[in-house]
């Protein structure tokens, strides 16, 4: 038997929408996923050669990138902060849409040009720094993993750059949006080295994922 092919989804807002969509590529997660008092971390599937691990949203394209994981499905914003070369994103599955952007108090204007020096509170330090970089701003980092929103406020950074969907955190914060860095969805991501050397089941899986995703927005 060749080991098994495991795929990493986050356990996080984009599970509910990825459910389905592996349905549709015809992996469905065996019973005891769906029981909320488990604490199993990894699950068969009815595919009796593909497993499932739940993980955290960043750590997908940890497992995926060093190849504990051949697949995985992750935000955009997390293949960007991470820029691993050993990731392939082949394709955009169009759930999870969300943006990423720089935020700031309502009653300021956005940092300008003059500027050269911004501190920045982010889970994101990596994609701040080097968007800042692209316009002669250095950005100092503060790297907070939830709840940015009150950064300003308390006087930890000037801005924040975080995900912003409806909008609704950062009015509730008294916070504006002034600039979007990125647009985000979700991607199939993909081991290359997996790629390359289980070429009897990963590009067959990533053809048929292109397909569910192709079929949905016809
Ligand atoms: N409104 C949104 N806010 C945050 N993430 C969103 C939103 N809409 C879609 N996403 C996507 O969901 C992914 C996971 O977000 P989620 O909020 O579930 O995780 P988290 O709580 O930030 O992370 P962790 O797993 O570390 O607790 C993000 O990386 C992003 O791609
Ligand atoms: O524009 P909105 O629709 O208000 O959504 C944006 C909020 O959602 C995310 O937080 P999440 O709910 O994931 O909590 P977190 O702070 O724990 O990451 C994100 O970090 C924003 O705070």
């Amino acid at each position: 038997m060749p080991e098994p092919i495991i795929f990493a989804i986050p356990k996080g807002r984009i599970l509910d929408e990825a459910l389905p969509l592996l349905a549709r590529v015809g992996i469905e997660p065996a019973a005891d996923f769906f029981n909320k008092s488990s604490r199993a971390l990894v699950f068969a599937t009815n595919q009796p050669h593909i497993s499932l691990i739940r993980v955290r949203a960043f750590d997908v394209a940890t497992f995926v990138a060093h190849g504990a994981a051949q697949l995985g499905i992750v935000g955009s914003d997390v293949v960007d902060e991470f820029d691993y070369s050993e990731l392939y994103a082949p394709v955009d599955l169009g759930i999870g849409h969300c943006r990423l952007s720089l935020a700031g108090p309502a009653d300021t204007p956005p940092p300008g040009l003059g500027e050269s020096h911004i501190r920045v509170a982010t889970k994101y330090p990596a994609t701040t720094r080097r968007w800042f970089a692209a316009q002669g701003i250095q950005a100092e980092c503060i790297k907070l993993n939830g709840a940015m929103e009150i950064a300003p406020k308390l006087g930890l950074a000037s801005h924040i750059v975080d995900l912003v969907s409806t909008g609704r955190t950062l009015v509730e914060n008294a916070l504006a949006e002034q600039k979007i860095i990125s647009d985000v969805s979700a991607r199939l991501i993909v081991n290359r080295a997996a790629f390359k050397l289980r070429s009897a089941e990963v590009p067959a899986l990533v053809e048929r994922f292109r397909q569910a995703v192709g079929d949905a927005a016809a």
